[in-house]
């Protein structure tokens, strides 16, 4: 097994990967404190991971939630319905909800323990590759708004991420690729051997070797751990995990939740950031093109719905939560491995990447 931290002084955590850690309980012993949980999870997971989960847990007071499965459900409705069960089953500030599934389970039930009386303790089992390698980690919690995406939230830490590398194998290759996007996000903004590593390693990734597989989510936990220990709440280098997610965001609202799966939107804006680079002469041509290639090579979205304009796009990138006086921010990758946060991009600039 492998043991990563985030350094956050007594918000601090344990980030465990391996095989099998679903089994674990002394991983889940050590992160709850009280008697009784609350696991939370979807129609799509509990099938496959709930028994497990309940066994391995089986000496607490158990309860569970199980709610519909889909980006489509990540509303304030839904995260009412993570309340009511708990006040329901009578639960105090000693319960500890756990989130079994995927980055929308892992947001909503994160946001549901922040809070609940004013914030119980959670734990995350992440069971995609992409909260498995991002959303687990780091305490971005939330729900959508018709309007926008995770525009209400906390940052709220859980006690523990507990990474079973055994629940890649139930994921539809769709979902596997969307989480590569996030993936190769860390590779450009911060690690170019990361970045060449992935590029040499396509297929032992997409064929699920272990070694291989856990030296991805190990390389991508320990730099958004990084990062995040650095900066918690997003007040400067977070906002590089946000690579692509300008465009990304506004095409999933634009779309309808659910239509494009985040990591597609993210491929696709990761691509327009690139662009937008090498308009600005912030990164050459052969640097752009690698970043493209290997999204390509996962199968992913290297362009945005053709019927997105400028102007679908401009109303949701307003409302990003990078905006600072009313001035819009974008990471723009700079090399392979490097970012930037600038805000003097041009609308015509933006226009011409948009609807070229
Ligand atoms: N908090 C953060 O820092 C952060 C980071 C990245 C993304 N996110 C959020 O995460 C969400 C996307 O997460 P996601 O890609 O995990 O989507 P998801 O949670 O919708 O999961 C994808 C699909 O896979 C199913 N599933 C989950 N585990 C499975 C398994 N082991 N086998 C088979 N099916 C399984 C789910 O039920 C769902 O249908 C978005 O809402 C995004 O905004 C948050
Ligand atoms: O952890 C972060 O910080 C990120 O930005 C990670 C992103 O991959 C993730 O999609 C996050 O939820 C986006 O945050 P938001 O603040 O733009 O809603
Ligand atoms: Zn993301």
């Amino acid at each position: 097994m492998e043991k990563l931290f985030v350094d956050l002084g007594d918000r601090s955590y344990p980030i465990s990967i391996g095989v099998d850690l679903l089994a674990d309980a002394s991983l889940f012993d050590s992160a709850i404190k009280g008697k009784k949980v609350m696991i939370v999870t979807n129609d799509v997971v509990a099938p496959l991971y709930l028994d497990a989960c309940k066994k391995t847990l089986a000496h607490y007071q158990l309860d569970e939630v199980i709610l519909p499965d889909g980006e489509q459900y990540k509303t304030l409705s839904t995260f009412e319905t993570i309340l009511s069960e708990l006040l329901a089953k009578k639960h105090a500030r000693d319960t500890t909800i756990i989130a079994l599934g995927g980055g929308v389970i892992g947001d909503m039930a994160g946001f549901a323990a922040a809070c609940y009386q004013r914030g119980i303790p959670f734990v995350q089992i992440p069971t995609t590759l992409l909260s498995q390698v991002d959303s687990s980690v780091g305490g971005k919690t939330a729900v959508n708004h018709p309007l926008g995406k995770n525009m209400i939230g906390a940052f709220y830490q859980p006690q523990a991420v507990v990474i079973d590398i055994e629940c890649l194998k139930t994921l539809p290759d769709r979902e596997f690729a969307a989480g590569m996007a996030e993936v190769i996000k860390y590779g450009i903004i911060y690690d170019q051997a990361f970045f060449t590593w992935l590029e040499e390693n396509i297929a032992a990734i997409k064929s699920l070797q272990a070694d291989a597989i856990i030296y991805m989510l190990k390389r991508c936990c320990a730099i958004k751990a990084e990062v995040v220990a650095l900066d918690e709440k997003e007040h400067g280098i977070r906002a590089l995990l946000n690579l692509g997610h300008t465009f990304g965001h506004a095409i999933e609202a634009e779309q309808g939740y659910g239509n494009w799966l985040h990591g597609e939107a993210v491929a696709a804006g990761m691509v327009l950031a690139a662009k937008t680079s090498l308009k600005e002469g912030l990164i050459n041509e052969a640097e752009a093109s690698r970043i493209s290639q290997l999204i390509e090579q996962f199968d992913l979205p290297l362009t945005a719905p053709s019927e997105m304009k400028y102007t679908h796009f401009a109303e949701h990138m307003q409302l990003d939560k990078k905006v600072l006086d009313g001035k819009l921010r974008l990471i723009l990758p700079t090399s392979v491995g490097t970012s930037a946060i600038v805000d003097n991009v041009s609308e015509d600039v933006l226009r011409e990447v948009i609807e070229s």
